[in-house]
């Protein structure tokens, strides 16, 4: 299927403001805290590297990176999460927030929350961006959430189809090609 930009669903100035929003709210639960931040590479790199630049500077802020991935080239979950990258950073004992661009069928956030609980952190807490409830296939927990969307799917700011994309500032739909 060839697919081009269609409209943009969440454009700059929104997703400024909201990620703005979620960073005070991590900020007044966290000040004066350590918090390990890890983002979910790729889509998550956008929305993680706004998100803490906005965050309280009295919350001590370290960052690291897992890479998953399942859905390749495609619209669709393979339904497999392999982890590509794990973490360098040791959470046990640690105030955690896992940061996502999106949750989808949910199986994404739901391994790796799974994951990392079994490494004994002090607190897991999830951030995500994007929230398309119509699609899930499995119950997870979103601590802090941007914005619900349609069950659409979406382009840029972090989030890519088959790569492409990543770099838009504004969230954008796709159309399949005439
Ligand atoms: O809720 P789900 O259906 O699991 O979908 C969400 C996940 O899928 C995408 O990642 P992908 O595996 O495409 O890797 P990427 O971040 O490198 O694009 C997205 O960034 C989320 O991590
Ligand atoms: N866009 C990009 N990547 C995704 C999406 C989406 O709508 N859903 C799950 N991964
Ligand atoms: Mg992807």
């Amino acid at each position: 299927m060839n697919y081009r930009l269609s409209d943009v669903l969440i454009d700059e100035q929104r997703l400024r403001g909201r990620v703005r929003e979620i960073a005070d709210e991590i900020g007044r639960e966290h000040r004066g805290g350590e918090l390990i931040v890890i983002g979910v590479l790729k889509g998550a790199v956008l929305f993680l590297s706004d998100l803490i630049r906005e965050m309280d500077v009295d919350i001590c802020v370290k960052i690291d990176f897992m890479a998953v991935s399942s859905y390749g080239a495609s619209t669709k979950s393979s339904g497999v999460v392999r982890i590509v990258k794990d973490l360098d950073t040791d959470i046990k004992g640690k105030d955690v927030l896992l940061v996502e661009d999106i949750v989808d069928s949910g199986l994404t956030l739901s391994y790796l929350t799974r994951l990392l609980k079994e490494r004994d952190p002090r607190s897991l807490k999830t951030c995500v961006l994007l929230d398309k409830p119509d699609r899930r296939q499995v119950a997870v927990r979103v601590d802090y959430r941007g914005f619900s969307i349609p069950d659409e799917f979406v382009v840029g700011y972090g989030l890519d189809y088959a790569g492409l994309w990543r770099n838009l500032p504004a969230i954008y739909t796709l159309r399949t090609e005439a």
